[in-house]
């Protein structure tokens, strides 16, 4: 939405620059720091995404304040008397400030859809705008801005406490009480520890002496990539470029109102070292080995947290989340898997995956969840998907009451589900669900399969995670052509299959050969994500609730819920070769295995036909063992 262009009156231009000449008056403007405007670390909070080039700054519920071209940030809850405040330490303008006057004004009207994606604040704010039909000012503000950028430091690591991890992040909420950071999470970069695996990985830039410059900036390679969607090619640094990703690229694919770009906070090296000290004991041991916060990385990122209901729970009851983790939800069609892999076309690499994990003692059983059901659009298959989950949670499934984790791992994967752990849940349930004991998980699965199931929100995931249509022994060939280098992949077929269906590849113009790359990208990003449902009770009665709603039929109850992705994370280019090794690792491990299998059974099929030839009187050890099994 842009609002409509109008020339800045006189008066209205003498009434901002009198505004500006008296924050400087107050002595407002030395407090703060000069920073780029392409810089979102400029990002102080007090800003309401319009769309993706303009801001609002508020000054109040009744004034809206300042659009700034190519910056974007998210809206903070704060009440009125602090926005004001916000505002006067915030804004400010001098002299050598250019604020070149593309300036407008327009009516807050038409602004209403760019709030509906907020917290209930913004909407009532919205509303309340719109009524009075203000009119706004809004500048677009070039070269410089001032801004005062927070900064975490040491005396506020106390107010965050830890909430959870994966391979490459911390994840900390909020317990204290500024308001811009209530309803928050914190998410603080890690970087491997030497020696363990993941200082290998691409993503730090194995190749490059110090693991952490790999963060600062995109390649040569990367940027070309990615040149063609607004500034990301151009960001300064590799984590701006992430933002403006999920911003780009993952927002519009996902649906704004489930996804938080999040801002950019800066952090001291004394917050950092004291969260890391704090968080410490709760790190499952093998994350602590592997990795550690980045000493050297000096922002987090500020994201709401999705667990919780922005405005708090009604009338002091529960809010009740579920993280899930759906991994890739179909199976593979591309004509360039080989012969030799044709098996993926028809076994999840979920399920593969799970064989290599075993082996490799990442896991000690395996999982009976199949991504497949879940992203299958039936609700019976989401179900049973589940159900399974809630089997073997591993890192897939979480489930949070208000924001503290009740099943599953934290900051990992967690294993079977006993019967201690079934009914220490079931018990827990007892202020969720209105039902009998031994019934209220069995609901709550159901609660949850309503909800994921009506949503439709991974219909819309599992098209994003299809952009891979070429499948990673085609893209990967693409990739090579990318980053011209001779083809890896190539090395390894034969001469026959060279000439045919993989020259088709390397003859493809640069343009094309970069989309199957970018696409292949953004579907890894789809295949990793993560989503948190989250419900509380609505209100008899309540109509109005501006969430969607779920009935639960077999015990009477109705909740709001939200829906969430996270974890959008862009993939480094240079991952496509870990992908692709993986990827024939994975077959490998899973057919190995396969024929390990059948070795066995067919040995002891053989074996007991020797013992007693009379009961098994088929020839192929499959048929042996097929008919044993219904036989016995
Ligand atoms: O390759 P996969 O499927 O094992 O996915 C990795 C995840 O493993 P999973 O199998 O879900 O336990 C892995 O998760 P864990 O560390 O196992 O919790 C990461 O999400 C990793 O992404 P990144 O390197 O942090 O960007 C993920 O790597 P990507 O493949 O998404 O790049
Ligand atoms: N916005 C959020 N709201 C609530 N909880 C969150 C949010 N973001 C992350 N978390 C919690 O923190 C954990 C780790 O976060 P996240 O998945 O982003 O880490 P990661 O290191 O990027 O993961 P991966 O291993 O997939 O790369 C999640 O499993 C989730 O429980």
């Amino acid at each position: 939405m842009h609002p409509p262009s109008t020339n800045l009156s006189n008066v209205e231009l003498v009434g901002l620059l009198i505004f500006a000449g008296f924050l400087r008056f107050c002595g407002l403007g030395s407090k703060i720091e000069r920073r780029k405007l392409d810089d979102p670390a400029v990002s102080t909070g007090w800003a309401s995404a319009i769309n993706n080039q303009e801001l609002l700054f508020w000054i109040s519920p009744r004034c809206c304040l300042v659009a700034f071209d190519n910056y974007v940030l998210n809206f903070v809850e704060i009440d009125n008397q602090l926005l004001d405040e916000a505002l006067i330490s915030n804004i400010g303008c001098n002299d050598t400030c250019n604020l070149q006057m593309q300036s407008r004004i327009y009516t807050p009207a038409p602004s209403i859809d760019a709030f509906t994606s907020g917290s209930d604040y913004q909407r009532n704010l919205a509303t309340e705008s719109s009524k009075q039909r203000h009119s706004f000012l809004c500048l677009s503000l070039h070269l410089y801005v001032y801004g005062m950028a927070v900064v975490l430091e040491k005396k506020d690591a106390g107010d965050w406490i830890y909430r959870g991890e994966g391979a490459a992040n911390i994840v900390l909420s909020y317990n204290g009480s500024s308001p811009a950071f209530v309803g928050k999470v914190l998410r603080i970069q890690k970087a491997p520890r030497n020696g363990s695996p993941r200082c290998e990985s691409p993503r730090y830039g194995s190749d490059n002496e110090d693991n952490h410059s790999a963060e600062l900036a995109l390649t040569t390679d990367e940027c070309l990539l990615w040149k063609e969607i607004e500034d990301l090619g151009s960001a300064p640094s590799r984590e701006i470029a992430e933002q403006l990703y999920v911003q780009h690229i993952i927002t519009p694919l996902l649906g704004s109102e489930h996804v938080d770009a999040g801002i950019r906070v800066h952090v001291s090296s004394e917050f950092l070292e004291l969260v890391e000290k704090n968080v410490l004991c709760q790190r499952p041991s093998w994350r602590v080995d592997a990795a550690k916060v980045n000493p050297l990385c000096d922002y987090a990122l500020l994201i709401s947290d999705h667990s919780i209901f922005p405005q708090g729970n009604l009338k002091g009851k529960f809010s009740i989340s579920v993280e899930i983790k759906p991994k890739c939800g179909f199976l593979p069609d591309s004509r360039f898997i080989s012969e030799e892999n044709a098996i993926k076309k028809r076994i999840t690499r979920f399920k593969m995956h799970q064989s290599l994990k075993l082996h490799q003692r990442e896991i000690s059983d395996t999982s009976e969840y199949d991504p497949l059901d879940m992203l299958s659009g039936s609700k019976e298959r989401v179900h049973k998907a589940i159900t399974a989950l809630f089997c073997t949670p591993q890192n897939n499934f979480r489930v949070f009451l208000n924001g503290s984790l009740i099943f599953g791992g934290l900051g990992g994967g967690a294993d079977i589900t006993s019967c201690m752990i079934g009914n220490a849940f079931e018990d827990v349930l007892k202020c969720v669900i209105q039902a009998d004991d031994g019934l209220r998980t069995t609901n709550f699965l159901q609660l949850v399969t309503e909800a994921v199931s009506g949503s439709g929100l991974l219909d819309r995931l599992l098209e994003v995670q299809k952009l891979d249509i070429f499948d990673i022994e085609g893209a990967i060939h693409a990739y090579y052509d990318v980053v011209s280098q001779p083809c890896i992949a190539c090395r390894d077929l034969g001469e026959d299959q060279l000439s045919g269906r993989y020259a088709y590849l390397h003859s493809m113009p640069l343009d094309k050969s970069l989309k199957i790359v970018r696409d292949y990208l953004i579907a890894a990003t789809a295949k990793d994500l993560s989503m948190m449902i989250s419900f509380r009770p609505r209100e008899d009665g309540d109509v109005e609730s501006s969430y969607s709603g779920v009935f639960l039929e077999t015990t009477n109850q109705s909740f709001d819920y939200k829906a969430s992705f996270f974890d959008l994370d862009m993939k480094p280019l240079k991952k496509m070769e870990h992908y692709y090794e993986l990827d024939q690792q994975i077959v490998s491990c899973y057919t190995q295995m396969v024929k390990r299998k059948n070795k066995v059974e067919n040995a002891a099929t053989i074996d007991a036909y020797a013992r007693d030839p009379t009961e098994n009187r088929c020839v192929s050890g499959y048929t042996l063992f097929k008919v044993q099994a219904e036989s016995s």
